[in-house]
């Protein structure tokens, strides 16, 4: 099944300085599968924040068409900034429950606080926190509206490298529980290649998609670093067109 269709014709913004406009997607075509893992790819400002803005219903200064498939009334996006964006006056249970319907399952946040670890601190505010655990937070609470897709924008960047890796080993284990459509936005091609069951490489503005290619290491080798960088030199060696983007 096809969880979303993307079909933009032209993403354009005012270029600085100039009369002219800045062409940041042009005819970008995508067909991404329910419950896949998707990590996006590409090279800074290639229009990946434009592209899950656009898909999230942020943006709609664009033309095309934007098809998300939903088991809600209404398509249920979660989206995970860069910037975990907690709310400082608000414990870390507050902040999870705080756009959940009235009638939300307390077991639920329960069950998510666990499974990432942060039973003990749910009731500490923001700035007790450190970035992994914000970072954790705000996973938990895209996850908890059982989001028809969950968009991830760099969610890990400027995390040491152990703790990167424990936030992605948790937050694959909440997926496998869970699973969802996820579209993650990555410039680290190790990462990419141990969370995704498929990668999709973008150009440079403006935007197209280069290549698709599905990992095939199987889930419990994923934590293993020569496979995935075996996976990585085969990948650059067969498809050569990447090595641009990195
Ligand atoms: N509000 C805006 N006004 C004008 N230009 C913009 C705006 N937002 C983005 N752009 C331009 O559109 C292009 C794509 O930006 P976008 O942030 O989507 O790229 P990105 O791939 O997410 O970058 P990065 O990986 O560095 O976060 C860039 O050239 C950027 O300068």
């Amino acid at each position: 099944m096809t969880a979303i269709t993307v079909d933009i014709i032209n993403k354009s913004y005012p270029a600085a300085g100039q009369a002219c406009l800045h062409r940041a997607i042009a005819d970008l075509k995508l067909s991404l599968p329910s419950n896949e893992f998707i990590c996006l790819v590409g090279p800074s400002g290639c229009g990946k924040t434009t592209l899950l803005n656009i898909i999230a219903g942020l943006d709609r200064d664009y033309s095309g068409e934007i098809t998300v498939e939903q088991q809600h009334k209404a398509p249920k996006i979660g989206y995970v900034f860069q910037n975990p964006r907690l709310l400082p006056w608000r414990t870390v249970r507050e902040n999870i429950t705080l756009t959940l319907p009235s009638d939300y399952d307390p077991k639920t946040v329960d069950a998510l606080l666990e499974t990432m670890q942060l039973t003990q601190a749910q009731h500490v505010y923001p700035e007790r926190l450190s970035l992994g655990m914000s970072r954790r937070v705000s996973i938990i609470r895209a996850f908890a509206v059982d989001p028809d897709v969950l968009l991830m924008d760099e969610p890990f960047v400027s995390l040491d490298a152990p703790t990167a890796r424990q936030v992605r080993e948790l937050l694959i284990g909440l997926w496998q529980q869970r699973p969802h459509t996820v579209l993650f936005v990555t410039h680290d091609l190790r990462e990419a290649i141990a969370l995704a069951d498929r990668l999709i490489f973008l150009s440079s503005p403006p935007m197209q998609a280069l290549s698709e290619i599905r990992v095939d290491i199987p889930r419990n080798i994923r934590d293993d670093e020569t496979a995935i960088e075996a996976f990585r030199q085969k990948l650059l060696q067969d498809h050569p067109e990447i090595r641009a983007l990195l």
